[in-house]
């Protein structure tokens, strides 16, 4: 599965949000994770569908709308017509979380499940199959800027082995705290898709920071000689 670059828009600037979106692009990024923070599920509030559709009008790369709302199917027709290519939400914030799937499904989009840090593996029990991405969480959702939560890497490892088990074409992708320095550990314990905000964003050269985060991963594969 090739390795997918996901900046998250959060750490962009906002006044200039095409911009910067197209800027990541041209510098090396696949596709665009777009955080929705409802200042319910999560304590901070960002972005919505008008934001996505306008964004949709400057570019054709894949969207990964991150919704950390609650409730959340009301919002996943509204994100699908802005142009979303794969939603994400918190089982937390369903009640019914196949119902969600299904429904993310049904407007065309992929559809992926998000783990908190300390969201037990067993909420992908009998979902899984039905998934195309599952997203861990490496900080508490919330905010960008915080540290990466070492004890999560075990976690991303015993993921990777559910998805080969499934035998499905599954994405794993993580999302917190990913930087140059972390990334290769990142890939190495089974990620394939992988979301930064601050560290892209919040560096002088945002195509140069992919650029070695790329070199990072392809160094973690590489055997020692
Ligand atoms: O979902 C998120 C926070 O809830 C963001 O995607 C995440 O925090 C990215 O920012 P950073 O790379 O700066 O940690
Ligand atoms: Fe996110």
């Amino acid at each position: 599965m090739s390795m997918v670059i996901a900046p998250s828009i959060l750490s962009a600037d906002f006044a200039r949000l095409g911009e910067e979106v197209n800027t990541v692009l041209a510098g090396g990024a696949d596709w665009i994770h777009f955080d929705v923070m409802d200042g319910h599920y999560v304590p901070n509030l960002t972005i919505g569908p008008p934001v996505l559709a306008s964004l949709r009008k400057v570019t054709t790369a894949p969207i990964d709308v991150h919704l950390m709302v609650e409730p959340v199917d009301l919002l996943v027709e509204m994100f699908a017509n802005a142009g979303a290519n794969l939603i994400s939400f918190h089982p937390e914030a369903s009640r019914h979380v196949d119902r969600t799937v299904e429904l993310i499904r049904s407007k065309g989009c992929q559809a992926g499940l998000v783990l908190n840090p300390a969201t037990p593996l067993s909420v992908l029990d009998w979902v899984l199959p039905k998934l195309d991405l599952v997203l861990l969480m490496t900080v508490n959702p919330g905010f960008g800027g915080q540290a990466f939560i070492e004890g999560m890497l075990p976690k991303i490892a015993a993921t990777r082995r559910l998805i080969e088990e499934s035998g499905r074409d599954i994405r794993l992708q993580v999302d917190g705290g990913v930087t140059v320095k972390n990334i290769g550990r990142v890939a190495k314990a089974g990620a394939d898709t992988f979301v930064a905000g601050s560290a892209i964003f919040g560096s002088s050269d945002y195509a140069a920071t992919i650029k070695a985060m790329r070199a990072e991963i392809d160094a973690a594969f590489q055997v020692a000689a």
